[in-house]
């Protein structure tokens, strides 16, 4: 493999970050190479954009490196300025100027190069965000839609190696949103930059990231392609962090955990162990209510439960169905594709898909 396959466009090593005594990014390192998309996903205030804002240099690290195409250009000596760094960057309230047309607006960053060339970029751009009869028109006579895409053209034109997207989306409605960002992603690859984008939302990381970097409280808590990290999920707040879950509780003996569902498999565990069985509401079987009795055990399902429904409603593609378990009282969630309405009261037996669920320390 060549150098340049294998040296990442970013790599960032240990950043640690303080406000007022406090670790607001914990050790943070990432790698993303050309054409690759992270993205920075976590909880409002978790850390995601002091992140960002120490990569494009207008935030000091406390301790920490930063390297582009393995080269340093920041530690806590030296520093490359933020305008040197080629770093394109694009947040939620991207400004365009007002009083500039959307062609001048694109070729801002464009600086050496005859006019010519500029003028070659800016068209070679506006084209690719199909808004080349809008070159002469101001701001005002775009939509929000069009402006963003205005904005991602004036962030790309000076070809960067990287871009840094903070919540870029969040400002659009949501009927634009997913063809933009499907415009916006398919761009980004063609320009073969690296791309960091943060996000709260996990749909949006799910749908724009090779790469997601699960961030809590400062910390990468895990990292992974998008279906990795919402498979095999590292502990109960990342399965939670994608989904609504479902948690039974219960304690280990001889590496098997007991519940109203039957054993589950709990290995690696030491007896009496306390842990939480975690499944998603779409990996709950519902079965029916057969005189008393519900389906007979099975290896891969389990022991079925009896249940009534508590409430039953319509979402769109799916329906989400809560159940009252006989057990202990509390509420179960199911969801199932399509119409599933059941009657409130109506008794049902529930079980729960053994290789779709996580076992964690309580
Ligand atoms: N300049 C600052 N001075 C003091 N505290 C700050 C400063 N900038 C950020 N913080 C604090 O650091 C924490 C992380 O903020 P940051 O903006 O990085 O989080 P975030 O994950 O991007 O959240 P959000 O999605 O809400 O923007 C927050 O508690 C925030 O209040």
């Amino acid at each position: 493999m060549s150098a340049e396959t294998t040296t990442p466009r970013l790599e960032i090593k240990n950043l640690v970050r303080h406000f007022d005594g406090r670790r607001v990014v914990d050790d943070v390192s990432l790698q993303i190479r050309a054409g690759q998309v992270t993205c920075l996903l976590g909880p409002s205030g978790c850390g995601k954009s002091t992140t960002l804002r120490m990569i494009a240099g207008v935030e000091m690290q406390d301790t920490g490196e930063i390297w582009v195409d393995g080269k340093l250009v920041c530690d806590t000596v030296f520093r490359v300025p933020p305008e040197r760094r080629e770093i394109g960057l694009m947040f939620q309230d991207f400004a365009l100027f007002p009083h500039l047309s959307v062609a001048d607006n694109v070729a801002f960053g464009l600086h050496g190069g005859s006019k010519a060339e500029k003028r070659a970029r800016v068209e070679e751009l506006l084209t690719r965000v199909h808004l080349i009869n809008h070159i002469d028109d101001y701001p005002h006579q775009l939509s929000g839609g069009e402006q963003q895409r205005v904005a991602l053209a004036r962030a790309l034109a000076p070809r960067p190696k990287i871009m840094l997207m903070d919540e870029p989306f969040s400002g659009l409605d949501n009927r634009l949103r997913d063809g933009i960002r499907d415009e916006t992603l398919a761009l980004l690859k063609e320009e073969d930059t690296a791309v960091l984008l943060v996000t709260h939302e996990p749909e949006e990381a799910m749908r724009m990231a090779d790469e997601i970097a699960l961030m809590r409280s400062g910390r990468i808590v895990q990292q992974g392609a998008p279906y990795n990290v919402y498979t095999r999920p590292v502990d109960r707040a990342a399965v939670a962090f994608f989904s609504d879950i479902n948690v039974l509780k219960a304690q280990v003996n001889g590496a098997l955990a007991d519940t109203p569902f039957g054993q589950f498999l709990a290995p690696g565990f030491p007896d009496g162990t306390d842990v939480d069985i975690v499944f998603r509401p779409q990996h709950v079987r519902i079965d029916f209510d057969r005189n008393g009795h519900g389906p007979l055990p099975t290896p891969a399902e389990g022991v079925a439960a009896r249940a009534v429904v508590e409430r039953a409603r319509f979402l769109g593609h799916e329906s989400l169905v809560e159940f009252r378990m006989d057990y202990d009282g509390g509420i179960l969630k199911a969801t199932v594709p399509n119409v599933f309405l059941p009657q409130p009261g109506r008794a049902m037996w529930l079980t729960v898909r053994r290789d779709r669920c996580f076992v964690f320390p309580a």
